[in-house]
């Protein structure tokens, strides 16, 4: 375990002008930003494993607090060290913000659901999903970046929920597959086509043979925004396995989907991260001019704004009747949470904004919009994050 020792002053950052102006349009406190202990450090331990608590507490050399709003939620001061512990090495303790937690909490996950994480690498979100769905359902992740959602695999096979989860490379605007509903006793087997094995990291050769040679009639780039989704990981009760690749790839029609689609989609959008305290102290190395460039310049806010639009849209097509979807940023600007939700519910008739039943314990407020909220680190104590939880009427 290692503690940071500097002194107060040393851990003041100094923010550029630009984005303390940014701050203050926003209604955002600078100071917050400028302390890099001015946030807790969130864990979480596994369900079932709160009996190792003392034994973690004496490996990091400090005290679990318990969160009171959040089930199996612990904090530690922000200066501790958890990466190098036995604890999180053995997968028994991973790192995910309170305010994240909320966000998933907000699903309302119950034995069964299948559920779509539409942006969902690096995993933390991905992680609690699993971890509250237990023993039965599915959860698909999506994600654009394949080295981001090949980290995520990573942590499922770290932390051993992998066996509900499917992940895909594909574009979260467009990905249209739905959940494997394999009713008991019925085959998911078609014909003689080719059919899912059991997973194994190294894919068949004929396979690799096939996406190399895509890729050398696409060029170099890392996704192609029309290419099919890619299946990086599916586990042993998604019931993948035996099914055809033709069953796998068949896209949901909008009538299918309303009964057929997901019971729960979260939709973690991609953003301009300016909530997230640790994300913005770490342009110190990255360099302050590389801010200016991701969360500063209005151009990429412009083309941000419109995918989380899209995301959204396709994340609402996809889900059943009658179920939920959240939608969550980590920044606090109204042009990325409040305004995308605006224009959102102006296009679609079907969807119902819902009060989020346990926010009431929570220590957030609520948006500009009612029923939404917003974790102000400045208030709240975890990073911030925007949420919205929306229902499908069957019309
Ligand atoms: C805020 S992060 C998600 C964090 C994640 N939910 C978690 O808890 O670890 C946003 C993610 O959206 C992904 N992304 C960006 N554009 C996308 C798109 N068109 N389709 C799917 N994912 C996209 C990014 O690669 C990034 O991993």
């Amino acid at each position: 375990m290692e503690v940071d020792e500097s002194s107060p002053e040393e851990k003041m950052l100094q923010l550029p002008d630009s984005f303390v102006t940014f701050l203050i349009q926003n209604g955002l406190d600078p100071a917050i930003y400028k302390q890099s202990d001015s946030t807790p450090r969130y864990i979480r331990i596994k369900p079932g494993l709160e009996h190792h608590v003392p034994e973690i507490e004496a490996e990091i050399n400090c005290t679990l607090e318990r969160l009171s709003w959040l089930p199996n939620f612990y904090f530690l001061p922000p200066d501790i060290r958890i990466a190098s512990s036995k604890a999180y090495q053995d997968g028994k303790i991973y790192g995910i913000d309170a305010a994240s937690g909320a966000a998933v909490s907000a699903l309302g996950i119950s034995s069964g659901d299948h559920v779509l994480d539409l942006c969902a690498a690096p995993g933390a979100k991905l992680c609690f999903i699993l971890d509250l769905l237990g023993s039965s359902g599915s959860v698909t992740g999506v994600d654009i970046a394949k080295h981001r959602l090949a980290a995520c695999r990573t942590m499922l096979l770290k932390y051993k929920l992998g066996e509900h989860c499917r992940l895909f490379v594909a574009d979260g605007t467009t990905f249209s597959l739905p959940p494997v509903r394999v009713k008991q006793g019925e085959s998911t087997l078609e014909g003689n086509s080719e059919v899912y094995k059991e997973w194994n990291s190294r894919r068949p050769w004929k396979e690799r043979k096939r996406a190399l040679k895509a890729k050398e009639t696409v060029g170099p780039q890392l996704f192609s925004r029309t290419e099919d989704p890619e299946l990086i990981f599916y586990g042993s009760e998604t019931g993948v396995i035996g099914l055809s690749k033709d069953a796998m790839y068949r896209k949901m029609t909008d009538d299918g989907i309303f009964e057929g689609g997901y019971d729960k989609v979260l939709v973690d959008a991609e953003c301009t991260h300016d909530g997230s305290i640790r994300h913005i102290q770490k342009f110190e190395q990255w360099g302050w001019e590389t801010l200016q460039r991701r969360v500063l310049d209005a151009e990429r806010t412009d083309e941000i704004t419109v995918l989380q639009l899209q995301l959204l849209t396709n994340g609402f097509r996809l889900l059943k009747a009658n179920g939920s979807l959240v939608y969550s940023t980590c920044s606090l600007t109204v042009a990325q949470n409040e305004d995308v939700v605006e224009k959102f519910l102006s296009q679609n008739t079907s969807a119902e904004l819902v009060e989020i039943g346990p926010a009431k314990d929570w220590p957030c407020r609520s948006g500009r919009i009612p029923k939404t909220l917003r974790f102000d680190p400045s208030t709240s104590c975890t990073s911030g994050l925007f949420v919205a939880k929306f229902t499908k009427l069957a019309m």
